[in-house]
């Protein structure tokens, strides 16, 4: 059992909280991603599971064992931080094998792990070198190797791709998913980036302050936001959340009104909420020269070219709203036309700024993409 539970922990720092009653699982075998704002306690969490920082209160299991007075050594984890020391005076393939000769593992055995991970992380050809004279990607790589030949069942990851550059956090990442599908251990992995979040996970544990906002995985994420902070966080530019009011089967924007799905309008009307927000992402916010079925008008301010497409501010009920276009051909200060994919809305209940849910019929549904 490699599974990791938190129950009802907590952390604090003198006076001050940073985590604030974790209660969640981390299945054995995922690819579990903490994601959250810079400060949120993502690197907090992760230390509590390696064993470098006590729990305040409450329950941290590892394996199906009461872990909070077990010594980090005692954990069964292998460890990649952002700022992974090498052994200066080591060479790579020293470095790699450090640990398994304190640990006395057979030489036979050390020699296979070596040559294992020296193919997979590509380091054929360095072994001999030092790290003064590895680029920065490829040190990286050898502490990503050094932890994989531990053959822990909990690895632990804290931002271990952001010193690389982009392309090389690319084929970083395939590797890291590829190592996984061979040892199938229990991977956490700290990151503030959302890409990174999509591109590794199975599941996304996303926090704020110390709050588990949503534990789902990438798809749910991003298309059933479980409230307003989760749908603003993931996706950029954000999703946009505007003033609403649901009267006569519509949705009213100030003066403007729009109609929605009968399915839409029966999951309102059952929804305990009193006075709710809606939200619509960027890429499902159309916009038009012309009024149309649907459409309701709005004000240029300003267009940003994102490279594959534009994102167009604009001014709508007095609010300000982006939404994505595959031209530029906009006048600052005109009126257009914009239209929300109903198929693709969110209402939040304005209380709570929980998502109210989706009608049962979207929710069975694979996303649609545009
Ligand atoms: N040893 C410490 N003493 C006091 N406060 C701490 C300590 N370590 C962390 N904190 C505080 O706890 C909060 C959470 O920190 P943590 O490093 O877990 O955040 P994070 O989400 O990993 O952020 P980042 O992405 O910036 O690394 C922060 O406000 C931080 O200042």
């Amino acid at each position: 059992m490699k599974e990791i539970r938190f129950e009802n922990v907590k952390k604090s720092y003198g006076h001050t909280e940073v985590v604030k009653n974790l209660n969640f699982s981390i299945h054995e075998g995922e690819r579990l991603i903490l994601l959250g704002p810079s400060g949120c306690g993502k690197s907090t969490t992760l230390r509590m599971i390696a064993g470098l920082e006590d729990v305040s209160s409450g329950n941290l299991y590892m394996g199906g064992k009461l872990v909070n007075d077990v010594p980090s050594g005692k954990r069964e984890v292998a460890m990649v931080f952002q700022n992974y020391a090498l052994y200066p005076h080591m060479t790579v393939k020293q470095n790699i094998v450090y640990a398994l000769r304190m640990k006395k593992v057979p030489k036979k055995e050390i020699a296979a792990r070596l040559e294992d991970a020296l193919a997979m992380l590509q380091l054929r050809g360095l072994e001999d070198r030092l790290p003064k004279d590895l680029s920065g990607g490829q040190r990286q790589r050898v502490a990503l190797a050094r932890a994989v030949v531990k053959q822990a069942d909990f690895f632990l990851l804290d931002e271990p791709l952001s010193n690389l550059d982009a392309q090389l956090r690319v084929s970083a990442r395939k590797e890291l998913v590829k190592i996984h599908e061979k040892y199938k251990q229990t991977i956490v992995y700290v990151t503030h980036d959302q890409i990174e979040a999509m591109t590794v996970g199975d599941r996304i544990a996303l926090l704020n302050e110390g709050v588990l906002q949503m534990l789902d995985t990438p798809e749910n994420v991003y298309h059933r936001p479980a409230n307003i902070f989760t749908a603003k966080f993931i996706g950029a530019p954000p999703t946009n959340i505007l003033e609403m009011v649901y009267y006569d089967k519509h949705i009213r924007f100030g003066d403007q009104k729009m109609s929605i799905p009968n399915e839409w309008i029966q999951h309102i009307q059952k929804a305990n909420a009193r006075e709710m927000v809606f939200g619509i992402r960027p890429e499902h916010l159309e916009i038009m020269e012309e009024h149309g079925e649907n459409t309701m008008y709005a004000i240029v301010r300003a267009i940003e070219n994102l490279g594959a497409e534009y994102a167009v501010y604009l001014t709508f009920n007095n609010e300000e709203v982006i939404a994505l276009s595959p031209h530029k051909e906009w006048r600052v200060g005109e009126q257009v036309y914009i239209r929300p994919n109903v198929q693709h809305m969110h209402i939040f209940d304005m209380a709570t700024t929980n998502s109210i849910g989706y009608p049962e019929k979207m929710v069975n549904r694979v996303p649609v993409f545009n």
